[in-house]
């Protein structure tokens, strides 16, 4: 990353996710300086005292002039106020960043402002049901997969300057164009949220007064609602913002219901049995962790220079062909002379493909014996 020492970074919100970010930065480029803006004074005095921010900024105003990065962390809806807010002070080459769980709406708010220059969307797929300061980590978004959603006007090599950013945070980049990004999470995060609650309802609904359902409540059930717990206002704001994606999964999950209280009436085992089984077994290839495990069936090894942003120009090369990777991480024992990205398909088809398409772009890609 930059070598200037009086490089600045902005954060707007310093709950989970800003003060995680901030804290990888301190750690990480401790020479860099952090300032910080948040309506909780409380989260604002504590990041001082922990030496997370280098100094608080009472407002949204010319003390964020001198930064190089702005990161809007706070819910999705307010992060699209601060644009315009901040917009009169930012200094020329500055790049606006954000990390909601929805891209949409801001990237359209940055088209409307004609800010498409300096801005480039990200959104870390981590975090938890926790929120605020307090719970932030400097460890946070380390190996787990981080979106970054530029705009069609941003400078390429600014786009790879703040990929490699995030590389050296510890993330895993993927680029990506906001309305994808709206689909994907939409399924992978947004619809299980609104499921996990609405199963806490269900439960809450019927339970007596002095709560026995939930004492009893087991693994299963504590498992699949752990992020009904998250901020309201955080969820509230992101299900609003990606309402089209949302509602049509859910129309779908709805069908989904009365087809099985169709099965349940009919006494149907086949179907439940296949339901089940199909659930399961597709359940059974979900890595637990974005480096997670990785099998040897399907895998390639891709040299790669020891150079910021290459990761994600190899990953991006494969998905532009269509082919989705199941797991990626760097070889850190340098079995082969340069570093080694590990790529994991789902098939055999798809590492047969991404082996021919790296090949092409001279890229050295082995198997392993
Ligand atoms: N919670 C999670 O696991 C993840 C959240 N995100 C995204 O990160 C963003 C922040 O979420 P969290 O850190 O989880 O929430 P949080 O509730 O922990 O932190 C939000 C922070 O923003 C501050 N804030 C609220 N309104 C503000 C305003 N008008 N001006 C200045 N500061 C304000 C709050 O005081 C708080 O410190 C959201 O956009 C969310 O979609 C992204 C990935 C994971
Ligand atoms: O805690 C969990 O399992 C989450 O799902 C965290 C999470 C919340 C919001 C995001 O946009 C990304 C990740």
């Amino acid at each position: 990353m930059s070598t200037e020492t009086n490089f600045t970074i902005g954060f707007i919100g310093l709950g989970l996710i800003g003060g995680s970010i901030a804290k990888n930065v301190r750690r990480v480029f401790p020479n860099y300086t952090v300032i910080g803006y948040d309506t909780d004074k409380e989260a604002l005095k504590k990041a001082v005292e922990e030496g997370v921010l280098d100094r608080p900024a009472a407002e949204l105003n010319s003390g964020f002039s001198e930064c190089s990065y702005i990161f809007l962390c706070a819910p999705v809806q307010h992060n699209l106020q601060f644009l315009e807010q901040l917009k009169p002070y930012l200094k020329e080459g500055c790049i606006v960043t954000d990390v909601g769980s929805v891209k949409g709406g801001i990237h359209k708010k940055v088209k409307d402002l004609d800010m498409e220059t300096c801005f480039i969307g990200g959104h870390p797929m981590v975090g938890s049901e926790k929120a605020g300061f307090s719970y932030s980590s400097d460890r946070l978004i380390e190996n787990a997969y981080y979106f970054i959603t530029p705009t069609e006007k941003v400078n390429t090599e600014k786009v790879k300057e703040f990929t490699s950013f995030i590389e050296e945070l510890g993330a895993l980049t993927i680029l990506l164009d906001a309305k994808r990004h709206d689909a994907f999470t939409a399924a992978i995060s947004h619809v299980p949220h609104i499921m996990a609650a609405e199963l806490v309802h269900t439960v809450r609904n019927m339970d007596t007064e002095d709560g026995i359902l939930k004492q009893l409540a087991a693994g299963g059930f504590k498992d699949i609602t752990r992020i009904a717990s998250s901020s309201p206002v955080v969820w509230e704001q992101i299900s609003l913002s990606n309402k089209e994606n949302i509602k049509e999964l859910l129309v779908q999950i709805k069908d989904s219901i009365s087809e099985m209280i169709h099965a349940l009436d009919r006494d149907d085992h086949s179907y439940l049995n296949e339901y089940f089984k199909e659930a399961g077994e597709y359940r059974e290839t979900v890595p637990d962790s974005a480096v997670g495990l990785m099998e040897k069936s399907y895998e390639i090894f891709v040299d790669i220079p020891d150079e910021p942003g290459t990761l994600s120009t190899t990953t991006t090369l494969l998905a532009l062909n269509n082919i989705s990777i199941k797991n990626i991480g760097i070889i850190h024992n340098r079995e082969f002379e340069e570093g080694v990205l590990k790529i994991m398909l789902y098939d055999d088809v798809s590492a047969k493909r991404a082996r021919e398409i790296l090949q092409d772009k001279n890229y050295s890609v082995y198997e392993r014996n």
